[in-house]
């Protein structure tokens, strides 16, 4: 097994947009997420995925976030949707998914979810999107590619291994996971993990402990979402969101303890005009 490390010789670059550029070319991200009680995971992954970039951003969300959404963010469409049928209009809109942060797994969730894999767009299941996959995979088999970003907890529940297990053996999870679910797949925490169904193996040897707090892994879910939005392929995505995620908590370590996910935002976007400019 050849693990290639990320690094500035490798990374990939989101292409300059051309000086006509306008919002439609840049993809219209949906959002399927935040459940009662978790409305900050979906704000956080739109206001992630905005802010690295997409054309639009629509979140799908519990209704009871609605406003508090709109006040945070009012860039962001959102919808107050519970069910498979609210959802069912919105979709066709969609270019990219990102499906699950702090979604729940409600009988209402899950029959969203199976709503959402019929569409033939690129898909980024996180969190309780992972979870419910866990629990019956027959059922949601995805229409459009899919990019799975498990943290080893999710990633064990989707194997049927523990998170010990997982943590023992990274790669092999990474690489069994990219196959089992024909995904590209990113394993996160400390040296996250890139993994594609062919057999592709990336890590990312940045990032730091500040990150380990809520909301964290919404924040890259967005991201990816964002870089998938303008085009580019999903390893790709995956690739340049984590080093940039990574590369921001480090920047904020000097900070210590209590740093928090919304911080990445401004850290990672001076990253990411350095890396390839606008
Ligand atoms: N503001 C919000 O609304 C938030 C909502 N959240 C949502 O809360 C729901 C539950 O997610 P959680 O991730 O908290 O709960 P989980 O039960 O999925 O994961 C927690 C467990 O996973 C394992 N694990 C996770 N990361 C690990 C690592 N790096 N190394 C080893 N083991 C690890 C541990 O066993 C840990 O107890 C999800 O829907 C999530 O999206 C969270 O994202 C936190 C913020
Ligand atoms: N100690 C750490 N070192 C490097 N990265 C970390 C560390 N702790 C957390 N992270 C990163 O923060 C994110 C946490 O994601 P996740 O566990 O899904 O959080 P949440 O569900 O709260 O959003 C992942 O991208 C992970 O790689």
């Amino acid at each position: 097994m050849t693990t290639i490390e990320l690094n500035e010789e490798n990374l990939p670059r989101l292409a300059p947009r051309p000086c006509d550029c306008h919002k439609g070319q840049l993809g219209h991200a949906v959002i399927v997420a935040g459940g009662a009680g978790m409305g900050g995971a979906g704000l956080l992954a739109a206001q992630a995925c905005l802010r690295l970039g997409a054309g639009l951003v629509s979140l799908l969300t519990h209704p009871d976030h609605v406003a508090a959404s709109l006040a945070r963010q009012p860039e962001v469409m959102v919808h107050g949707v519970t069910t498979a049928a609210g959802l069912q209009p919105l979709l066709p809109q969609a270019t990219v998914l990102l499906l699950g942060p702090g979604l729940g797994q409600t009988g209402q969730a899950a029959d969203m979810l199976e709503a959402a894999a019929g569409s033939p767009v690129v898909q980024v299941w996180d969190a309780d999107a992972l979870n419910l996959l866990a629990l019956q995979p027959e059922r949601f088999i995805a229409a459009g590619p899919r990019i799975l970003t498990p943290h080893p907890g999710e990633a064990a529940r989707l194997l049927g291994w523990s998170a010990g297990e997982v943590q023992a053996q990274r790669e092999q999870a990474a690489l069994q996971l990219a196959r089992q679910y024909q995904s590209v797949v990113v394993l996160k925490g400390h040296g996250s993990l890139i993994a594609d169904p062919g057999g592709q193996l990336l890590v990312c040897r940045h990032g730091h402990p500040v990150m380990a707090g809520p909301g964290f892994g919404d924040v890259l879910g967005g991201v990816i979402t964002a870089f998938v939005a303008q085009g580019m392929s999903s390893v790709d995505a995956a690739c340049l969101a984590v080093w940039l995620h990574a590369r921001a908590g480090e920047r904020l370590a000097a900070q210590g303890r209590g740093v928090i996910a919304s911080d990445l935002l401004t850290p990672m976007r001076a990253l990411l005009e350095a890396w390839s400019p606008v």
